[in-house]
């Protein structure tokens, strides 16, 4: 029997997935060009992977909205919180409703932004792993100005880092904390100002800088639980670099979802997000003494 302590992860099945319209650079050229039955086959890989080390809910599919296989996007939960995504693309909007029945339905207490600003859920909003921070990004989907409100709303402190690379249009695309207080990430995706907070803000011996071909491979789409990290490719530097860290890799090819500007974070939103480092600790039950100190 699984563990209450596993992670659990919300996944929705690609049975209307397809690329039918074009809301970043990834999609052109890729209009019905998919192939159903691949999408089918790795969306299954990448679960059954998960399901070795975590809990899998799949929340029911929909017609009319492809991109709901996205669930990353839906919204960002934080303990029994979520603040709903107001998607900025109307090719997505109808998705909103679903989320919202969905986390409602699991007992979530479902926020809003004032105004619809648009905000992207956890496509932009990343909680550090290894201090009490949530990085957000902004500059082509969520609004800068949902930064304080996110901040107040959950309170937690919010690092805003601004995106300038339209392939990289959620933070998830080029960024990714991992247990520990590591990060994976490309350093081109951001402005100078973002680039010096990421310097400043995480030490240098636990940050990497990825190569443009391993983002451009949706290397920091990665999904992490505990020393695991499920991605849809890396080189051979960045594999050595994260098994130097401890993690164990799961290489599984998403090529119909880079299609559509997506991979293995995309396609999943971690739904056991504990609200501060000291309740992570104390959900193992061994407070360290330095966070008792606190
Ligand atoms: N990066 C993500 O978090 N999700 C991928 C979303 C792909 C979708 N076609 C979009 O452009 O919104």
């Amino acid at each position: 029997m699984m563990s209450k302590h596993l992670d659990t992860f919300l996944m929705c099945a690609p049975e209307h997935f397809e690329v039918s319209y074009i809301i970043n650079p990834w999609m052109e050229g890729n209009v019905a060009h998919g192939d159903h039955l691949t999408a089918q086959g790795q969306w299954q890989e990448l679960k059954h992977a998960l399901q070795s080390v975590a809990h899998v809910e799949c929340m029911p599919a929909a017609a009319g909205v492809p991109d709901m296989v996205f669930t990353a996007n839906g919204g960002l939960v934080l303990g029994d919180k979520v603040i709903l995504s107001a998607f900025k693309h109307v090719e997505r909007q109808a998705e909103e409703a679903h989320f919202s029945t969905w986390f409602a339905a699991h007992d979530l207490q479902v926020l809003h932004m004032p105004h619809d600003l648009p905000f992207e859920g956890a496509g932009d909003a990343l909680l550090d792993r290894g201090v009490d921070l949530l990085w957000f990004g902004h500059g082509h989907r969520s609004d800068v100005a949902c930064a304080p409100l996110m901040a107040d709303m959950l309170d937690i402190e919010v690092q805003a880092l601004k995106l300038v690379d339209p392939r990289f249009y959620h933070l998830d695309t080029c960024f990714c904390p991992l247990q520990g207080g590591y990060l994976l990430y490309y350093e081109d995706a951001f402005d100078a100002a973002a680039q010096a907070w990421i310097a400043a803000r995480v030490p240098v011996q636990k940050r990497f800088a990825v190569s443009a071909e391993d983002a451009l491979n949706f290397a920091c789409n990665a999904v992490n639980s505990g020393k695991h990290v499920f991605l849809n490719h890396a080189s051979t530097v960045l594999l050595a670099q994260l098994q130097r860290w401890g993690f164990s890799v799961h290489q599984i090819a998403l090529t119909e979802f880079m299609r559509a500007g997506g991979a293995a974070k995309c396609l999943t939103l971690k739904m056991n997000e504990p609200h501060t480092v000291r309740s992570r600790y104390a959900a193992d039950g061994n407070l360290p003494e330095s966070v008792l100190a606190l």
